[in-house]
């Protein structure tokens, strides 16, 4: 557990294999018996449960005997209902900032955890106002153990811009298996033949059903906002292939594929990579040149991309490595031994 070395973590979890696990593997410090036996002890309180289970929580935290100046968060996907809860919560003296780390996976469970999990990845921090600022403030030294991105917004523009980015592409993702099992009847060999990119743009429906239904419902209405958006996209490239110009056809994969290599993903340790940019000569053979150095040091590395041929003889060679430990080495490797000047975003 990346922590504070003035923290002390107690942990309670309806699911008694999850606290035996949770303890095994040293996430907890103890357990205690009831959720507000924990809270009841806590300066601050982590709710990580699904979102509805938490604004439940929320409404029942006045009626405990809570520490005066304790802190409230959560982790949850959604935060307007979360930050209802807290407006209510301030009126009975007892202060909420949500908490939204924008890292995890379709994986559940205690043993999806992993200690670099939130490295990279932006942890986003909804407060009612300023008023909250000695909360807020507090909250970032304990989360800077986790060396993510913390930054501030608020529920609204949270909820917004999680229901772009995140929330509507499961949807998405769910309606694009279903679409397959409708096909299954008439072609029942269409799903053998599913390979990288449909497995690439549907890994997020195998996430927890239940999780999911929790955080589309509390954000339904910003979410039917973009079903609504991406209704008119449909329309739009519709047209397209009905009009049947090949330069427009093009053009339409062209602009994505433009700003989707340009988006400076952050998902956290688990499927984020450690990228290192290298300016590289353009001669024939620069590439293996640098690959060569790197596997004579033994440094692994996980992708490898041009991402843009400038004007003048330089292009950028992005080279993308596991560890933050694997790419400083390859940084004074390739400095060092090629004379390449790199660059890390
Ligand atoms: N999975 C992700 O990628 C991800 C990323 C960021 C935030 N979140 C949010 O974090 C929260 C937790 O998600 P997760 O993926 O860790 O889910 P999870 O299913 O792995 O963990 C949730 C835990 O809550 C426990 N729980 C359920 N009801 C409870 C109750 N009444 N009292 C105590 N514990 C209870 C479950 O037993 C489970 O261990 C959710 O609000 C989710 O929206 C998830
Ligand atoms: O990568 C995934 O599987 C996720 O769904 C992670 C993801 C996301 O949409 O990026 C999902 C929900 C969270 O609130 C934050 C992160």
């Amino acid at each position: 557990l990346q922590k504070a070395p003035d923290v002390r973590v107690i942990g309670y979890d309806v699911d008694e294999v999850t606290m035996k696990i949770a303890k095994q593997i040293n996430m907890i410090e103890y357990g205690v018996k009831t959720v507000q036996e924990g809270a009841e002890q806590a300066d601050v309180i982590i709710f990580a449960t699904p979102v509805s289970i938490t604004v439940e929580h929320l409404n029942t935290l006045p009626s405990w005997d809570l520490k005066e100046r304790v802190i409230v968060t959560d982790t949850g996907s959604t935060k307007q209902a979360v930050m209802a809860a807290g407006q209510a919560l301030r009126a009975r003296g007892i202060t909420l900032v949500g908490g939204h780390p924008m890292a995890g996976s379709h994986k559940s469970g205690v043993t999806a955890a992993k200690p670099h999990l939130f490295e990279n990845a932006y942890y986003i921090l909804t407060a009612l106002d300023e008023q909250d600022r000695w909360a807020v403030d507090e909250l970032k030294r304990l989360l800077r153990y986790t060396h993510s991105k913390i930054v501030e917004v608020s529920a609204e523009e949270h909820d917004h811009m999680t229901a772009v980015v995140s929330h509507f592409p499961h949807i998405i993702s769910a309606s694009l298996v279903h679409q397959l099992q409708q096909e299954d009847a008439d072609y029942p060999m269409a799903k053998l033949l599913a390979a990288g990119g449909f497995r690439d743009v549907t890994r997020i429906a195998s996430s927890n059903p239940s999780l999911w239904r929790d955080i589309t419902l509390q954000n339904r209405d910003k979410i039917l906002e973009q079903l609504t958006k991406w209704q008119q996209e449909m329309e739009r490239v519709k047209d397209i292939l009905q009009a049947g110009i090949p330069q427009h056809v093009e053009q339409y994969f062209g602009d994505a594929k433009k700003l989707r290599d340009s988006l400076p993903f952050s998902g956290g340790a688990l499927f984020s990579t450690f990228d290192l940019q290298v300016d590289i000569p353009d001669y024939p053979g620069v590439i293996s040149v640098v690959t060569g150095l790197l596997a004579d040091e033994n440094i692994s590395i996980t992708n490898l991309r041009i991402v843009e041929a400038r004007e003048d003889v330089y292009g950028i060679l992005v080279i993308s490595f596991q560890t933050e430990e694997d790419r400083l080495r390859a940084q004074t490797c390739i400095e060092t031994r090629a004379k390449f000047e790199t660059h890390i975003a």
